[in-house]
């Protein structure tokens, strides 16, 4: 997995909220997105999930061009993601919020499901059984049948997680999955997001735990006002004056942190 973003603007009204934006991510990392906020961090996922059209730039995913459009184009792409508010089907179990995810990857899709000949039902189960297995790995598989808006926070977290993993995808791209985590919930999530990265998975993560990224994140980009201000691994970010500056002008002291 390769995915290049370059050049990207994005205005709204006035406000440039992105500006020439570009990065490369690679096979096989985590890769960290941070700045303070209204940086434009949620943005740039939104255009590179089809939520927002981009006013320029361009995407290489694996050497082909990539026009990420529409929602299901983005799927089909083989990019996932979670949002900063979580988006579970709240009434529906874990288990069929899983499922719900991995129809997008399947054969039959939703109406073959509702139609319900037998290949669909072989296809069901099958789903099911994925789904499942995808719970286990999450470490969420006593909860399958809890209705989602009854877990804790940072299970619907782990959750969100398995739904966007039920897609295969290359890309998995995480906004801010720590937020609101208690500090247990935040090492479980470190391990999570760890194994899902050796298991061969690409993630992209927004998040404000500084601390979170600098010990999990492989490379970054740091953006301020829209712009890119600092690319590299961790050790050199966190030293960037730049960085350290946006930060306290921000009000924070969080890039201070090793
Ligand atoms: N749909 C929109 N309409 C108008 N302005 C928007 C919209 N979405 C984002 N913005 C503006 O674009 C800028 C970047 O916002 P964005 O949410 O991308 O920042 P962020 O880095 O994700 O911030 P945070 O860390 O607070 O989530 C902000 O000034 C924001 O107000």
């Amino acid at each position: 997995m390769r995915l290049s973003v370059k050049g990207v603007n994005k205005s709204f009204g006035g406000l440039q909220a992105l500006h020439d934006v570009s990065l490369e991510i690679v096979s096989g990392h985590i890769y960290g997105l941070i700045g303070p906020n209204g940086a434009g961090k949620t943005t740039l996922f939104n255009v590179l999930t089809g939520l927002y059209k981009p006013d320029a730039g361009t995407f290489i995913l694996d050497g082909e061009p990539y026009q990420p459009t529409a929602v299901h184009q983005v799927a089909r792409a083989g990019i996932a993601r979670t949002f900063q508010n979580i988006r579970l089907f709240g009434g529906m179990t874990a288990l069929e919020n899983v499922m719900v995810g991995r129809h997008v990857r399947t054969r039959q899709g939703l109406l073959g499901a509702v139609l319900r000949t037998r290949a669909e039902r072989r296809e069901e189960k099958e789903i099911k059984e994925y789904a499942r297995a995808l719970l286990d790995y999450v470490e969420l598989r006593q909860y399958a049948g809890y209705t989602a808006r009854n877990l804790s926070y940072g299970h619907q977290r782990r959750l969100e997680i398995a739904r966007a993993l039920a897609t295969e995808p290359k890309l998995l791209a995480l906004d801010e999955p720590a937020a609101g985590m208690n500090a247990t919930e935040k090492v479980d999530l470190r391990q999570l997001l760890e194994k899902i990265r050796n298991d061969g998975k690409t993630i992209l993560l927004i998040e404000h735990d500084v601390k979170l990224v600098m010990g999990l994140c492989d490379r970054m980009t740091v953006l301020d006002y829209g712009k890119v201000i600092a690319t590299g691994v961790p050790q050199e970010v966190q030293k960037d004056p730049k960085v350290i500056e946006a930060y306290l002008g921000a009000g924070g002291s969080e890039c201070q942190q090793s």
